[in-house]
C-alpha cells in the first residue's frame, strides 16, 4: 500500500470534490461510469479529492445481493478500475463498495490515490431497523478504524451509521490522530430528517472535535429517496456549507489548515425545501426513478376527478413530463358531471393525454354473468368492488398494451384502514403517495398549485382545479356516496392513525387526547385488518419515519387488541 511520499510536505489546503450523485443499484459499469465522470469533473474543478457516497459502486441499499458473490466480486473489479484510474495523477477518490475479507463480507470504503490503494475501512456500525437490514448481509468491520493518510492529511472514514450508533468510532477517530471526518452516506429521506442529520453530525464533531464532512446519496431506490443535502460542520460547531436537497452535483469545497485545525473556505450555502415542498418533491423524485430506473416509457392512471388521482397525475407529469402520462377517466353511472369536468379540467391543465372508457359494459357483463350465482342476494360491496375491479383490468391492458406502468393512487389513510379494492383500485406498479394522509395530500395539492417544484417537467399554476381540493370526497361507487359514510372526518382519522402507526401510541392514551373510544377501538381493528391488503399493495415512496413496507412489519394474523 503507497504511503506518503516523506519528502512530500502535506497538504495545507484540500480541495474536496462531494459527488452527490443518483447511482442505480445492481448497475456496476453503470455506477463506474458515474464516478469516472464525477471525477473528471472534480478533477476539472481543481480538486484533490472526491467523496462518493456509501457502497457507490453497488448503489446503496444493495440488500440480498450482497449475499451472491459473483455481485460482490464485480463490485470488487470495478472500484479497482477507478483506483487504477487515479494514476493519472488527478484527484484520489474515497470509494464505497462491498468488499469480501476474511473477517466476512464488509460495507467497505476504498481510499486511492496515484493508482495506489491508501487504505481500505469497513463499517462497524451496521443499522437493523426501519428500513436497514444490514446486519443481515453484512459483518461489522473486526477493528475499529484509524485515519488513512492522504497527501499528509490524516483523514477519518466513519461509514454513515457510524455516526449515529454509540460505538465511539469518530472519537476513536480523533484520538488516533485523525484530523477531519469524511463521512459516506445512504441516507434516505423522511419528514424532518435534515435536522436530525444536522443534530447528529454537530454531537460527533463535539465528541471528537473535528470538523465533519456528510455526503448523501441522490435519487429513489424503490420505497426510499435520498435526498442528498450534503454539508459540512466545522470544528466550532458552524455550517461550514451546505449543498442543495434532491438535486445531482459535484461541488467542490475548499477546506484550509489553520494552526492546526481544518477551517472552510467560504462553500457554498444551499436554501433546503421545507414542508410540503419537501415532501412533493421526494414524492417527484421518487416515482420519476421507479419509472425510469425500471425501464417504463410511460405512465397510466385512473383519474377519476378526485383529489387522490389528481395529485399523483400532477406528480407523474411534473416527474415525466406530460408527454408520458396518459390519464384515463373510466365512469360509470354513478360518476357525477362534476367529476368528470373536474378530471378533463386536471387533465387539461397538465397538459397529458386524457381519454373516456366508460365501464358499463364490462360491469354489466360481469352482473349478468354472475346473476344466476348470485341469484337472491343482495347488491352491495361486491357490486362496488366489481366497478373499481373493472377499471382496474382496463388500466392493466393499457399498461400491457403500451407497455406503461399503471400508478396506483392509495393515500395513507386509506391504506391503513383497508378503504381500497384488492385487484381493483389497488392494481398498480408503484404509489407516489402512499405514505401521505389524505389531508396531506390536500396540502401538497395546495402547495403544488402555488409553486413550481424544482426540476418539475410540469406546468406551473394551478394544476389541480380547485373544486378538487373543495368538494367532499367520494369514491363514487354507490349513489350519493361519500368517504365520510364509512370513515371518521379525515383530520380526525389521520391523528388517531399517526398516533397508531407512527408513534405507537395505547388505545387509552390516544382516548385521552380527546378521540372518542369506540372510534379509536375501531380505527385500530381496521388498521391490523387491512395487514393483508398491504402485503398484496404496490410499493410506494417513504415519507414519514415509518411507512408501510419494511419500516412496520405487523402479522396478518394477528387477534390482538389493545383493549388494556
Ligand atoms: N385476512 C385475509 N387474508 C387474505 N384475504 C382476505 C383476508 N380477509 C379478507 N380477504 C379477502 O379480501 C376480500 C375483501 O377485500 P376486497 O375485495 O378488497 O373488498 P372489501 O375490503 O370488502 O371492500 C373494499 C372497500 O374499499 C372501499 N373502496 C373501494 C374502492 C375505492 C375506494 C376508494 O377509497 O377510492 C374505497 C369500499 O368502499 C370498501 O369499503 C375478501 O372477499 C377476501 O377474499
Ligand atoms: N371514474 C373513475 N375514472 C377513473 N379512475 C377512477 C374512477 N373512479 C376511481 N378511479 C381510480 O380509483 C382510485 C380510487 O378512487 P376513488 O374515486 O374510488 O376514491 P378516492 O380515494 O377518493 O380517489 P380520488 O380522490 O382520486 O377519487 C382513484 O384514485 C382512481 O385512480
Ligand atoms: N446507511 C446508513 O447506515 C444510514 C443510517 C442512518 N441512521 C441514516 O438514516 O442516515
Amino acid at each position: 500500500m503507497a504511503q506518503t511520499p516523506s519528502n512530500t510536505s502535506p497538504l495545507n489546503v484540500l480541495r474536496l470534490a462531494i459527488a452527490q450523485l443518483n447511482p442505480v443499484v445492481g448497475d456496476i459499469s453503470g455506477n463506474l461510469e458515474l464516478a469516472r465522470r464525477a471525477r473528471k469533473e472534480a478533477a476539472g474543478q481543481g480538486a484533490d479529492l472526491v467523496l462518493f457516497t456509501e457502497l457507490f459502486i453497488a448503489g446503496y441499499p444493495p440488500e440480498d445481493l450482497v449475499l451472491k458473490p459473483a455481485f460482490v466480486d464485480a463490485c470488487e473489479r470495478a472500484a479497482r478500475q477507478l483506483v487504477e484510474d487515479t494514476a493519472d495523477g488527478g484527484p484520489g477518490v474515497i470509494i464505497g463498495t462491498p468488499l469480501k475479507r476474511t473477517s466476512g463480507i464488509h460495507n467497505s470504503v476504498i481510499v486511492a490515490d496515484g493508482g495506489q490503494i491508501l487504505g481500505e475501512r469497513y463499517k462497524l456500525d451496521l443499522p437493523n431497523y426501519g428500513e436497514f437490514d444490514e446486519k443481515r448481509v453484512f459483518q461489522p468491520g473486526p477493528n475499529m478504524p484509524g485515519p488513512v493518510n492522504f497527501r499528509g492529511v490524516r483523514i477519518g472514514i466513519p461509514i454513515c451509521e457510524d455516526i449515529w450508533g454509540q460505538l465511539g468510532v469518530c472519537e476513536t477517530l480523533a484520538e488516533s490522530g485523525a484530523e477531519l471526518l469524511l463521512v459516506p452516506n445512504g441516507s434516505p429521506y423522511y419528514r424532518g430528517k435534515m435536522d436530525v442529520r444536522h443534530q447528529t453530525v454537530i454531537r460527533q464533531v463535539i465528541e471528537s472535535g473535528l470538523p465533519m464532512v456528510y455526503a448523501n446519496q441522490l435519487g429513489g431506490q424503490d420505497e426510499l429517496v435520498f435526498d442528498g443535502a450534503s454539508f459540512g460542520i466545522e470544528a466550532d460547531k458552524s455550517l461550514a456549507f451546505q449543498l442543495s436537497e434532491f438535486e445531482e452535483t459535484v461541488a467542490v469545497v475548499t477546506w484550509k489548515r489553520r494552526d492546526d485545525v481544518w477551517v472552510c473556505d467560504n462553500g457554498p450555502m444551499a436554501k433546503l425545501p421545507q414542508g410540503e415542498e419537501a415532501d412533493y418533491l421526494a414524492c417527484m423524485i421518487g416515482l420519476r426513478d421507479y419509472v425510469n430506473k425500471n425501464g417504463f416509457k410511460n405512465v397510466v392512471l385512473g383519474l377519476s376527478g378526485g383529489i387522490d388521482s389528481a395529485v399523483c397525475a400532477a406528480l407523474a407529469v411534473d416527474a415525466l413530463g406530460e408527454e408520458r402520462l396518459h390519464a384515463i377517466m373510466l365512469p360509470y353511472r354513478y360518476t357525477s358531471e362534476e367529476s368528470l369536468t373536474d378530471a378533463k379540467a386536471c387533465a387539461q391543465a397538465l397538459g397529458c393525454r386524457y381519454d373516456i372508457i366508460p365501464i358499463a359494459e364490462p360491469v354489466e357483463g360481469f352482473l349478468s354473468s354472475l346473476s344466476e350465482t348470485f341469484a337472491g342476494t343482495k347488491e352491495g360491496i361486491t357490486e362496488e368492488n366489481l366497478q373499481s375491479r373493472t377499471r382496474g383490468v382496463i388500466l392493466m391492458a393499457v399498461s400491457n398494451k403500451f407497455g406503461s406502468m399503471v400508478v396506483t393512487t392509495g393515500n395513507k389513510s386509506e391504506m391503513s384502514v383497508g378503504y381500497a379494492t384488492l385487484y381493483g383500485d389497488m392494481n398498480g406498479g408503484f404509489n407516489p403517495i402512499k405514505d401521505l394522509y389524505k389531508m396531506q395530500v390536500y396540502s401538497i395539492a395546495r402547495w403544488r398549485n402555488a409553486h413550481l417544484p424544482a426540476g418539475a417537467m410540469g406546468p406551473s399554476g394551478e394544476v389541480i382545479p380547485v373544486n378538487i381540493i373543495d368538494k367532499a370526497p367520494s369514491a363514487e361507487l354507490r349513489e350519493n356516496q361519500t368517504d365520510q359514510d364509512s370513515l371518521p372526518p379525515y383530520p380526525v382519522l389521520d391523528d388517531i392513525l399517526e398516533c397508531l402507526v407512527e408513534n405507537e401510541m395505547s388505545v387509552q392514551q390516544i382516548v385521552t387526547k380527546g378521540h372518542a373510544p369506540e372510534t379509536v377501538q375501531r380505527i385500530e381493528h381496521l388498521l391490523y385488518l387491512a395487514e393483508y391488503k398491504r402485503r398484496q399493495a404496490a410499493p410506494g415512496v417513504k415519507i414519514t419515519r415509518k411507512n408501510f413496507g419494511r419500516d412496520r412489519r405487523y402479522p396478518i394474523t394477528n387477534r390482538f387488541r389493545d383493549r388494556g
